[in-house]
């Protein structure tokens, strides 16, 4: 089943064009993240799926509502993450979740249930009864992933949900978006622009730039597209075996590389256990076999021409900058 399904969705600042005829489909239940650089159109995308922001251009359906004709049917039926603080800070984390509630229109019993239970899968309860702008951001993130799940959404997005946070809030946030994944089925929409994270939890990753969708597939067959994995060997006769790995299916290319064999294959997983046995067959000794993967930085490298972290690098220099002559300024 799908659950969004993007047609030509555009979004035009001006004469700039942020979103440029985007088509993709989500099914029920994935983790679909869409992967890019700062400005390639991320936040936009959200906005309009979560109808904040009115495309230009096209459209796209969420569980089945036009997010132009029905916004307000599509509103009804998602939670939503933004990327900027939406908790209020002068109340206390149940008392945001109430305030949510009351949005949604759900009765106060219920409401009250679902809050405690929410409260207590990001480990607030202990928190709950403080404000808010005593909670660390992680707190504040987790808060904030709770009251978007109060009117029980079928998708759940989430921009950038563990943009700043240190390496152990990030885990745990993705440990509950991992739960919701799997006990509720939920639909989970996210932008990100951490390679790892998309590559270790997303079922789906979109990779944009410049408003553009450059690739969609899961991490798997991205990394498969950039020709697959590659299998070292060391034998007690590299000479014979390079010949005869050469005529294995599936092998697409094989190398000398000093004492070692370095062998491109379509998939590693399949095709190492082959190449032992035909190997084996053959009487010639493996004394080291691994598999390596080609990483999603270099998936990423392959479709927008540059290097990810190389661009958060400038960014984060260009920044640091910009303080400088602030602080130089003042
Ligand atoms: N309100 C606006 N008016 C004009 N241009 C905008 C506006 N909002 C965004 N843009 C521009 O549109 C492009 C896409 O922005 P968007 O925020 O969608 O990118 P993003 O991929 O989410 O990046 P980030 O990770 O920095 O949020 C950027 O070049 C941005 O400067």
């Amino acid at each position: 089943m799908i659950a969004i399904k993007a047609i030509n969705l555009t979004k035009k600042y001006g004469n700039f064009t942020a979103v440029d005829h985007v088509n993709f489909e989500v099914e029920k239940g994935e983790i679909f993240g869409f992967l890019g650089p700062n400005g390639a159109g991320k936040s936009t995308t959200i906005k309009m799926l979560t109808t904040s922001l009115k495309p230009t251009e096209g459209t796209a359906l969420v569980n089945g509502y036009d997010i132009v004709k029905q916004p307000s049917l599509v509103r009804q039926s998602i939670g939503v993450v933004p990327q900027e603080y939406t908790a209020d800070e002068d109340l206390t984390g149940w008392e945001n979740m109430m305030f949510m509630a009351g949005v949604f229109g759900i009765p106060k019993k219920i409401a009250e249930e679902r809050a405690k239970e929410l409260l207590e899968m990001v480990d607030l309860t202990q928190a709950e009864k403080r404000k808010v702008s005593g909670y660390s951001g992680g707190m504040r993130r987790r808060l904030e992933i709770a009251m978007s799940l109060i009117g029980r959404p079928a998708i759940l997005f989430l921009d950038e949900p563990t943009l700043g946070l240190d390496a152990q809030t990030r885990n745990a946030i993705w440990t509950y978006v991992m739960k919701l994944k799997e006990e509720y089925d939920m639909t989970i929409f996210l932008t990100t622009h951490y390679l790892e994270e998309a590559d270790m939890y997303c079922d789906k990753i979109a990779i944009i730039d410049k408003g553009h969708i450059l690739k969609i597939g899961s991490p798997k067959e991205l990394k498969e597209s950039l020709g697959g994995d590659v299998v070292l060997l060391e034998t007690d006769n590299p000479e014979q075996a390079i010949k005869i790995i050469s005529d294995i299916e599936g092998v697409v290319q094989v190398n000398q590389i000093n004492s070692e064999i370095k062998a491109k294959v379509k998939n590693g997983e399949e095709i190492a256990p082959k190449i032992m046995e035909v190997l084996v067959k053959n009487k010639i000794k493996v004394t080291k076999i691994s598999i390596t993967q080609p990483t999603m930085d270099e998936v990423y490298m392959e479709y927008t021409g540059k290097s990810l972290r190389e661009e958060q690098a400038s960014s984060a220099e260009m920044m640091s900058m910009m303080r400088t002559m602030r602080r130089a300024r003042s």
